[in-house]
């Protein structure tokens, strides 16, 4: 076949010879010639442009294809740890996406606050926006601009001294969580631990937020909340996958499969019981107080008005997202734990000894625990949420990372899953070792601080610190009560497939009572 250039000469030739260009043979002319101009465009980008010095498969080069298809597979964070294994501690997955393998300086380069443009690099709109439109979340805090005024509101919500103010209830639910699985310890029944985690997780965070009883613990099965989450999950990775290739196809397809009818019920029920329990909670306020009440506290000294849209979107993500990820970070905590028998049996006769009824349970003593933080530490590490990248996008005038300039527009983040399973952090990095947290000899070269499992810098999580009390609680109070171990059908659990978050496998243990009972008051 002639080259595109020259059959484009011949064509010129031959009409200009005749005399005779028809208007078909025009617009033929100049749509090869754009195709041509885009085809060197291209071609220049991939191979010539700035971020053609960074290394990749070369076919990300030209196209997001295949950062697509992986994301479809469920399987991004194992094929992302193999490419960054090929290729370095920065690999080009798209024309204009960058993927890194952490350390304490990469995450404050691209999450941390910048001096001089925008306070900090803008989340990439083309996940983002994706999350707003599927829940219709519009401009809750996790898509608001980072300046916004609802940020400060949220993070006072959880700060230290507002912990300490809802410890009562933390423990309340705990307790809860524990009456309801003596029953089936008593039976030395095989179950699902992370229901039980969902649950705590809902009902806590329901009650502390909204100050409402969502009745998750009464059933002790996973609320509606996460049967929405796990449909949209596989759905949600398509149409993100799309929308890099085509926002347009892209909005489209996800268009479509909101609308399924069974879906949009699911997801219309989902947003009304959420609003009606706001709407029933601003027309009652608690005489206790709760997130909310801070809230409005702040609201009203804030000299920016919130939208009441704003102020209720941020409230449903804080009532959804929160129990998500709690429930991804116990189960991989639990997991990892009940699989490692002699670091099971050391926490259990600490917890045993240090605290003899779940009543003596406090979250300062809990606090001081080493082991319990080393084993919530390991478990985060080893199954991170989300286990990709926290996508953010370069300004117009581009940014520096690590001394090198990338240029405006490009995504880029630090992939979770392959900086905690990088041999370059973490001797044995598959490995699960909580004493590599407690200053053991063998583990001197691990690079800690590259985990931030809570993302770092202006956007990082605002829950933090709640998340800690509550697991250090949850997972005190199941040692402290029950004998656990992994069921032989929990033996799949490591094969879970990733759509931006994890979608969970069931975590089958055998409960028993506590062979040295503990009393619950
Ligand atoms: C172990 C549990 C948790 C983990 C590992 C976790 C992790 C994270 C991470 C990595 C981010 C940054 C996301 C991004 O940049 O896109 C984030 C943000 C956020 N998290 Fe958490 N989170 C946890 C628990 C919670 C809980 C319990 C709540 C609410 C009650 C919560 C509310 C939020 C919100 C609202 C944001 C968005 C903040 C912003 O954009 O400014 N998280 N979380």
């Amino acid at each position: 076949m002639a080259e595109p250039g020259i059959w484009q000469q011949r064509l010129v030739e031959k009409r200009f010879a005749g005399g005779t260009l028809s208007p078909l043979d025009l617009i033929l002319f100049l749509l090869s010639t754009l195709l041509i101009w885009l085809f060197l465009r291209k071609a220049h980008h991939a191979t010539r442009g700035p971020l053609s010095a960074i290394p990749g498969p070369r076919l990300c080069a030209w196209t997001d294809l295949p950062q697509g298809y992986w994301k479809i597979t469920g399987r991004d964070h194992e094929i992302m740890t193999n490419l960054h294994e090929k290729y370095g501690p920065v690999v080009r997955i798209g024309p204009k996406h960058l993927s890194y393998i952490g350390t304490a300086e990469i995450w404050a380069d691209i999450y941390g606050e910048r001096v001089g443009y925008a306070k900090c690099l803008p989340k990439d709109k083309m996940l983002y926006d994706l999350i707003e439109d599927c829940f219709g979340w519009k401009d809750s805090l996790v898509t608001a601009p980072d300046e916004l005024v609802i940020r400060k509101l949220v993070v006072s919500s959880f700060s230290p001294r507002m912990n300490n103010h809802f410890e009562p209830r933390f423990k309340g639910w705990t307790k809860k969580m524990v009456e309801r699985l003596v029953p089936k310890a008593e039976r030395a029944e095989i179950m699902d631990l992370s229901k039980a985690f969902q649950c705590l997780s809902v009902d806590l965070q329901t009650d502390m937020i909204l100050s409402v009883d969502a009745e998750s613990l009464k059933t002790l099965d996973y609320p509606p909340t996460k049967i929405v989450v796990n449909g949209s999950l596989q759905g949600a990775a398509l149409a993100h996958a799309l929308r890099l290739f085509s926002p347009t196809i892209g909005r489209a397809v996800q268009k479509t499969i909101v609308n399924i009818p069974h879906l949009r019920r699911l997801l219309d029920n989902f947003a009304s019981t959420l609003s009606k329990r706001i709407d029933a909670r601003l027309a009652n306020p608690p005489p206790t107080g709760d997130v909310l009440t801070e809230v409005l506290r702040k609201t009203d000294l804030s000299p920016v008005p919130i939208s009441k849209e704003q102020f209720y979107s941020t409230a449903k993500i804080l009532t959804v997202a929160g129990p998500e990820a709690m429930t991804a970070a116990m189960n991989t905590i639990g997991y990892h734990l009940f699989r490692a028998p002699s670091t099971f049996q050391t926490l259990v006769s600490q917890i045993r000894t240090r605290f003899p009824t779940q009543e003596d349970l406090s979250l300062k003593a809990l606090s001081e625990m080493d082991l319990l933080t080393a084993v919530i530490k390991e478990g985060h590490r080893l199954y991170p949420l989300p286990p990709g990248i926290l996508p953010r996008c370069t300004p117009k005038e581009g940014a520096w990372v690590q001394g090198v300039w990338i240029p405006p527009h490009t995504v880029l983040g630090v992939h979770q899953w392959a900086t905690y399973r990088s041999e370059s952090n973490f001797h044995d990095a598959n490995g699960y070792h909580p004493e590599r947290w407690m200053g053991d000899p063998k583990f001197k070269n691990d690079r800690l601080d590259c985990v931030q499992v809570f993302s770092a810098g202006a956007r990082r999580c605002p829950a933090e610190l709640f998340s800690w009390c509550v697991i250090r609680l949850v997972f005190a109070s199941l040692l402290l009560n029950f004998d656990i171990e992994l069921a032989d059908e929990a033996c799949d659990w490591p094969q879970q497939k990733s759509y931006f978050i994890w979608r969970t496998r069931p975590l089958m243990c055998r409960i028993r009572p506590a062979e040295k009972k503990a009393v619950v008051a």
